[in-house]
């Protein structure tokens, strides 16, 4: 069974056509990459997937039952979960604070009830050191000292240990480093690998290549272009996201700038 599937959606914004006849699959322990250039409406799609906007036609279909998402609390309670690139993490707060932001473990009888760092701070570096960030060596550290690809590792290892069963991941990689977006990259395939279903969005199909099992190429609110890992070269990739303008041409124009 699909995790989670569009049907044919559509979503106006008063006389805006913002999606058109979207359908896309979403398969657990597996990669969907969402392509495409600005103003194709991924954001727009993303807040469809994650429960903030509820399509203006179609059906958005999650576990095999068409479902309506009150709103983006209940998509979280059901177990999506949404990464933004800033990640939302507060640069001063400790690591196994932001860990356990929202869910916090407390020790003690009321009215002495207290956060329980001692646990928050266990769990999130032993989690940290799971997902592979060794340099978080105690839940003390503030998220300020992290790099942008560990604050991503640490915003997606949050989301699994509290059960995602998908991630909508928008552009956590389009900010970072070769070496950080690897680190990103390799934090995907761990939670692939727990099961969970992921939707990539991304502008780099380098990276989407890397990590993607299944594309699917937005062009201004259509589906330009949907398939699997090994049917199409990058530069196909390429050309797609450049809205069917080759990429050569593009080159050549360039050239003649310089
Ligand atoms: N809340 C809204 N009210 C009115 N129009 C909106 C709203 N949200 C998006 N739109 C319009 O819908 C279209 C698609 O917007 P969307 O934000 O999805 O794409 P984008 O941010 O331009 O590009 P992308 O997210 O693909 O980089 C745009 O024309 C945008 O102005």
């Amino acid at each position: 069974m699909s995790l989670m599937e569009l049907r044919n959606v559509d979503k106006y914004f008063g006389t805006t056509h913002a999606l058109k006849k979207v359908s896309m699959t979403v398969e657990p322990g597996k990669i969907l990459c969402l392509l495409g250039d600005n103003g194709a409406g991924k954001s727009t799609l993303i807040k469809v997937l994650s429960g903030y906007h509820q399509p203006s036609s179609g059906a958005l279909i999650f576990e095999g039952r068409e479902t309506r998402f009150s709103g983006p609390r209940e998509a979280r309670k059901r177990g999506i979960a949404t990464v933004h690139q800033d990640v939302g993490s507060i640069p001063l707060m400790s690591v196994g604070r932001n860990f356990f932001l929202g869910a916090e473990p407390v020790t003690g009888q009321w009215p002495l009830r207290r956060f329980d760092s001692a646990l928050a701070n266990r769990v999130a570096v032993e989690q940290m050191q799971a997902f592979g960030l060794t340099r978080v060596k105690s839940g003390d550290q503030l998220v300020g000292t992290m790099s942008g690809g560990e604050r991503q590792v640490l915003a997606i290892g949050r989301a699994m240990y509290f059960g995602a069963k998908m991630l909508i991941l928008d552009e956590p990689t389009s900010a970072l480093g070769v070496k950080e977006a690897s680190m990103v990259l390799k934090m995907m395939r761990i939670a692939r690998e727990n099961g969970a279903g992921i939707v990539f969005i991304t502008h780099n199909a380098r990276h989407a290549m890397a990590v993607g099992d299944e594309f699917c190429v937005l062009i201004q609110g259509e589906v330009a272009a949907d398939f699997k890992r090994g049917e199409k070269t990058r530069e196909e990739v390429l050309n797609l996201m450049a809205g069917g303008e080759d990429m050569a041409e593009l080159e050549e124009d360039l050239e003649q700038v310089d």
